[in-house]
């Protein structure tokens, strides 16, 4: 993989009495009422900040929210103090903005372990310009930068890479630490065999992923949406499935790579169709090769998962990204929540098992297995980027270690 892995990290800093400008990815759901519907990635910050407060900093924490354009309330990072106190046994100052005098007084008056949250910082158009200018503004603030917002190191934005040139030591957070060497370092070097599993919508969001994992991996499982698109380019009838007509060549040639770099690349055998796309659909299994006209596949068969199972038994990493099928609806989520088992017991038996951001990850935590896996990615883009041997403007930023 061709991402740098060797960051400078939070430890080498000295920190007593230090202004730290802290990147977060506090980027949460929130429901109508502004109540956070998902707190993994407040969680997931705790860390970071927690060091921090104890080594006697202090932290400044900056976001995003959303995709604002300009001021906008319902995008507002207010909603996120409780849980932020909460969660680190303080209580957490929140300033109406990011920048300029009323922000710089609240900083002044920071105590040693205190913690000052800032206003939505795409609430400025600068932030996703990488306005020099305002990156200068916010590296103003601090003595020293950490990045701990693993989910947003994929933009390159003023306050995820612009500010690192004004700001040193700029470091990264026990976060980013974790997910880089689980996902740059575990699928670099993994112990062997090692499986993928790529599932998901479509062929066309996967094909750098699936390209970059085929030069490395010892076996692939494909589910999901864009399996349709192997079985047409095989010549199978898929009925109404999910189908991309321009990607037939593309899928032709990636199972021909697979075979070419003896990578054991696994199709399901049988599929669970249904006569329309809703949740209360009437289904059936069938053989992948008999797709009837007007049914579509939502979802591995039962010999699928058996297999895909018994051949992920042998392996030491496993690396999973995006669901078996349509796992929203209860009746088509019997793929994706038996692969989730599966690797749940395999990590009790010592397999490395990630978890690659997105949907894969919201399967995995619906059926409460998250705790179970190696390492689950804060990150959709970001991990999709990793996977696919880019990059993170987010990360070259940083001092090399
Ligand atoms: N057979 C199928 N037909 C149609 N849609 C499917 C099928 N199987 C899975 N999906 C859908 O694919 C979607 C997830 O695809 P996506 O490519 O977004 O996955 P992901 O990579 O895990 O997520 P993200 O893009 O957020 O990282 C789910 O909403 C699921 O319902
Ligand atoms: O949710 C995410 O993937 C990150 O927070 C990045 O958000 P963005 O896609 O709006 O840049």
């Amino acid at each position: 993989m061709a991402t740098k892995r060797s960051v400078s990290t939070l430890k080498e800093a000295d920190l007593k009495g230090k202004r730290v400008f802290v990147r977060v990815d506090l980027n949460v759901p929130l429901d109508e009422n502004l109540k956070i519907t998902d707190d993994t990635r407040i969680r997931a910050a705790v860390p970071t900040i927690k060091y921090l407060m104890d080594h006697g900093a202090r932290v400044i924490l900056s976001s995003h929210l959303g995709r604002p354009k300009g001021v906008t309330p319902k995008y507002s990072l207010k909603p996120l103090v409780p849980r932020l106190s909460e969660l680190l046994g303080v209580n957490v100052e929140m300033a109406n903005d990011c920048i300029g005098e009323e922000v710089e007084k609240m900083v002044a008056t920071l105590p040693d372990g205190g913690v000052l949250l800032l206003e939505n910082v795409r609430f400025y158009k600068e932030e996703e310009k990488n306005d020099p200018a305002f990156a200068k503004k916010l590296a103003s603030l601090a003595d020293l930068y950490v990045n701990d917002a693993f989910g947003t190191a994929h933009r390159a934005h003023a306050s995820t890479e612009g500010v690192a040139k004004f700001l040193k030591p700029a470091v990264a957070g026990f976060l980013m630490q974790k997910e880089l060497d689980y996902l740059v370092g575990a699928v670099a070097s993994p112990k062997r065999p090692f499986a993928a599993i790529v599932g998901g919508s479509k062929v066309s969001t996967k094909i750098g992923v699936m390209e970059s994992l085929l030069e490395n991996v010892d076996i692939l499982l494909l589910g999901g949406g864009m399996i349709f698109t192997f079985y047409k380019a095989q010549g199978y009838s898929v009925g109404s499935s999910l189908v991309e007509e321009d990607k037939l060549d593309l899928a032709t040639a990636l199972l021909e790579k697979a075979k070419s770099k003896g990578v054991s690349l696994l199709l399901p055998t049988d599929v669970v169709v249904a006569d329309k796309f809703a949740a209360d659909a009437d289904s059936k299994v069938v053989p992948a090769s008999g797709i009837p006209d007007g049914w579509m596949g939502l979802d591995i068969g039962p010999d699928s998962i058996k297999t895909f199972c018994e051949t992920l038994e042998s392996t030491k990493t496993i690396i999973w990204n995006g669901p078996m099928g349509v796992f929203e609806f209860e009746k088509f989520a019997v793929g994706t929540e038996e692969i989730a088992k599966k690797l749940a017991d395999l990590s009790g038996k010592g397999v490395t098992t990630i978890i690659g951001g997105g949907d894969s990850v919201a399967a995995v935590e619906k059926v409460g297995l998250a705790d179970k896996m190696s390492h689950i990615s804060t990150g959709g883009g970001a991990s999709l980027e990793l996977l696919e041997g880019k990059s993170l403007p987010g990360v070259l930023a940083l001092d090399d270690a």
